[in-house]
C-alpha cells in the first residue's frame, strides 16, 4: 500500500515550519494536546468549537496542521509543533514525558495507514506509561473535556 504523504524535496519550501512558542500555563490551567489525522480534522474543529470557551482557558499544544486549523478557524491560542508525519507526535510526546501535558485528544484515523505509525504508537504508549488520559475518538474526548471542565469550574 502506498502512503499519501510524500516527503517534500525542498523541506523548508514545502513544509510549514512555523512553530509557535509554548503558551505559559497559569497554575491549575489544564494543559491539553490536540491532534487529528487528516480525515478527522473536521471532527476536531467541531469538537473544539463545541468546547471553545473552555479551551480558551487552557494551555493548548497541537501538531502542525491541526494547530494551524485551530488557530485560523477558531482563533484559539495554540503552541504549534511540527506536523505529525515529520515528528510532531514525538514533540508532543516529549512534552508529555516532561510532565507538561495533562490530557491528549488524539483523533486517530483507524482506516488509513499512516507513514509515521511508530510515532503514533510511541505517543499513545507514552500516555499509558505516564498515566495521562488519551482520548482517541470524539465520544471519549467529550467525556474527558466535560470532566476537565467540571473539575475546573468546581475549583
Ligand atoms: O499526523 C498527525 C498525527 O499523527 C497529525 O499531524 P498534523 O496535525 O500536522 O496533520
Amino acid at each position: 500500500m502506498r502512503y499519501s504523504y510524500e516527503v517534500p524535496t525542498t523541506p523548508t519550501a514545502a513544509l510549514d515550519m512555523t512553530i509557535t512558542t509554548p503558551t505559559a500555563a497559569a497554575p491549575n490551567m489544564p494543559r491539553i494536546a490536540l491532534i487529528a489525522h487528516d480525515k478527522k480534522k473536521d471532527d476536531m474543529i467541531s469538537l473544539a468549537a463545541e468546547y471553545r470557551a473552555f479551551l480558551q482557558g487552557c494551555a493548548l499544544s497541537a501538531t502542525g496542521t491541526t494547530g494551524g486549523r485551530l488557530i485560523n478557524e477558531l482563533g484559539l491560542s495554540v503552541e504549534r509543533k511540527h506536523s505529525g508525519p515529520v515528528g510532531g507526535d514525538l514533540q508532543i510526546g516529549s512534552l508529555l514525558v516532561d510532565g507538561l501535558i495533562d490530557c491528549v485528544i488524539f483523533l486517530r484515523d483507524p482506516m488509513t495507514p499512516q507513514p509515521h505509525e511508530p510515532d503514533i504508537n510511541a505517543l499513545v504508549r507514552a500516555c499509558d506509561v505516564h498515566n495521562i488520559p488519551c482520548a482517541t475518538n470524539v465520544s471519549t474526548a467529550r467525556l474527558v473535556l466535560s470532566q476537565l471542565m467540571g473539575v475546573r469550574s468546581a475549583v
